[in-house]
């Protein structure tokens, strides 16, 4: 993507904690790499646009080289007009005590609307990351609504997911983060998720080799991810920004830029049929970025253990999307 034209960036909830900790990153080169310039597009609702206009100032203040411009909206066609990236991480955040179903009613309407300016005025090469909760589902009802966009081009993130199993398996293997690869999120980002160890790898070796404690990856390693996001608004009153954050940057660097040689990732991308899972729901799969797509790495061996685990969390995919299209949004 490098070139010296700005590449339109739209970011929904921009006034929110997560867009305080997104925003100066994107403006920095972070999103998109040293060489190319951005422009801004914030979307809030009406009450969140003198915030906004805050971090505005803000944004001003660091002088970014690569910050060519930003605009502010409070209505979604013109927010995202002409956007080449849209991060859409807007909407309610889960309170203490609260679940991701209960999210449903309450977030989908602001994705149908977003889905529908996306699909009415992005650019060609529009790339979209849902942030907002719940992540899957509202990536789904987004895609639904824009029948002009390729469907891979909705994504939802569990990168977030993906980084903080990362974390707890160096933990436990007393090893940089540097050496592990090929670790899964699989299925909703939610509390059912699956982190699988079993194709991970530390400095080449097996991860279940190295780490051979089935108690530890049962009772502490898969509920520690899977619930890390409760644990973080339990500990801190509010849930996970930087952290979300830096996910939503990773996610989109890859994105753009390819993962690794040898190794692959995390995200929530519109399923072909890959592992069972229905075709058309979105889902986190293992994926690499390859020539600016997601690939979905096939061919691996899923055994018994983690067959249960991806088949539940799949499960909780079609309920919510059953939800919703109960509730008319798709
Ligand atoms: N996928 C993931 O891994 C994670 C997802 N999240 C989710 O990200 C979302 C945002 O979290 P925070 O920034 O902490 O929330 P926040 O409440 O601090 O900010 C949300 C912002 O979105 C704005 N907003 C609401 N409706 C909007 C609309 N229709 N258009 C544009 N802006 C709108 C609000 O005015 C507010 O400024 C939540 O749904 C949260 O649950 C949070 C952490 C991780
Ligand atoms: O749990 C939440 O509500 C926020 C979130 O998605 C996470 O931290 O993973």
């Amino acid at each position: 993507m490098a070139s010296n034209t700005p590449v339109n960036v739209t970011v929904t909830g921009a006034a929110g904690q997560i867009g305080y900790a997104l925003l100066f990153r994107i403006a920095s080169g972070q999103l998109l790499g040293p060489d190319t310039p951005v422009k801004l597009r914030l979307l809030e609702i009406p009450q969140g646009v003198k915030a906004a206009e805050g971090t505005a100032m803000e944004l001003d203040d660091c002088a970014f080289p690569l910050l060519a411009g930003i605009d502010i909206f409070d209505e979604p066609n013109a927010g995202f007009e002409g956007a080449n990236v849209a991060l859409l991480v807007g909407a309610r955040p889960r309170t203490a005590g609260m679940e991701r179903g209960d999210l449903l009613s309450a977030n989908g309407g602001i994705f149908k609307p977003q889905g529908a300016a996306i699909n009415a005025g992005a650019a060609d090469d529009i790339r979209v990351l849902v942030v907002g909760n719940p992540a899957n589902t509202n990536a789904l009802i987004a895609q639904q609504h824009a029948p002009d966009v390729p469907a891979e081009r909705f994504t939802a993130m569990t990168r977030l997911d993906h980084n903080r199993a990362l974390s707890q398996l160096a933990k436990k293997a007393g090893v940089p983060v540097a050496e592990i690869t090929r670790l899964t999120i699989w299925g909703n980002h939610s509390a059912t998720q699956y982190p699988d160890i079993f194709h991970a790898e530390i400095a080449g070796r097996p991860a279940s080799d190295v780490v051979a404690d089935q108690a530890w990856l049962e009772g502490d390693f898969i509920p520690t991810v899977a619930k890390r996001g409760a644990a973080i608004i339990a500990a801190r009153g509010a849930s996970s920004a930087a952290s979300a954050a830096n996910a939503a940057v990773d996610h989109v660097f890859d994105w753009v830029n390819g993962t690794p040689e040898g190794d692959w990732t995390s995200a929530g991308i519109v399923s072909d049929g890959s592992y069972g899972v229905p075709e058309g729901l979105i889902s986190s799969f293992p994926v690499r970025s390859v020539g600016g797509r997601w690939e979905i790495v096939q061919g691996l061996d899923v055994d018994e253990f983690s067959r249960a685990r991806i088949d539940a969390s799949v499960a909780e995919l079609v309920e919510e999307r059953d939800a919703v299209r109960e509730l008319g949004l798709i």
